[in-house]
């Protein structure tokens, strides 16, 4: 379930982009950074690019995470659903496991499958969101 949740997260992930502010100047691979400057670095970017992920990096294909969060991608640092380092999220292992609790409770009761109306459009007013919802179709067990 972990898998699901990371490949969901990988592909959709809720915050589109962290942020920081550069403190003082300091240096950055190739680049020079001056102080006082914000940097955006788009999750959406890092999470879908094919030179990271691989070439079925548009797939969803949870097994990508069967070794862990950092083996997944060629570079440990592309994986940012929740940020990274000292100011990530705190709310991560909350997140994590109310997902599975959710998930868990809904398939012990039912079987569930997509809706033939749903149309998959997710778009971004302040988190990832589904435009039009997700229609499913639960068969009680
Ligand atoms: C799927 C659910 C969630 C996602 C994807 C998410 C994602 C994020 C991201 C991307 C950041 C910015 C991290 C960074 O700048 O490096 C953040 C920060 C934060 N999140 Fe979450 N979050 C989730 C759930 C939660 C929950 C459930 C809580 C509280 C119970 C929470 C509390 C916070 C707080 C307090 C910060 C600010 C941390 C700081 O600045 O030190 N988040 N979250």
């Amino acid at each position: 379930m972990t898998m699901i949740i990371n490949e969901t997260l990988r592909l959709y992930p809720p915050a589109l982009s962290i942020f920081r502010r550069v403190s003082r100047e300091i240096r950055l691979g190739k680049l020079l950074l001056p102080a006082n400057i914000d940097l955006i670095i788009p999750t959406i970017v890092t999470h879908n690019d094919p030179k990271i992920w691989g070439e079925d990096v548009h797939l969803f294909k949870p097994d990508r995470f069967a070794e862990g969060v950092t083996k997944a991608a060629k570079n440990p640092m592309a994986y940012l659903p929740f940020g990274l380092g000292p100011r990530a999220c705190v709310g991560i292992n909350f997140a994590m496991t109310e997902a599975k609790l959710v998930l868990a409770m809904i398939l012990q009761r039912y079987a569930f499958t997509l809706s033939p109306t749903y149309v998959h459009s997710p778009y971004q007013r302040l988190i990832t969101l589904p435009q039009h919802g997700v229609q499913i179709i639960l068969h009680a067990l």
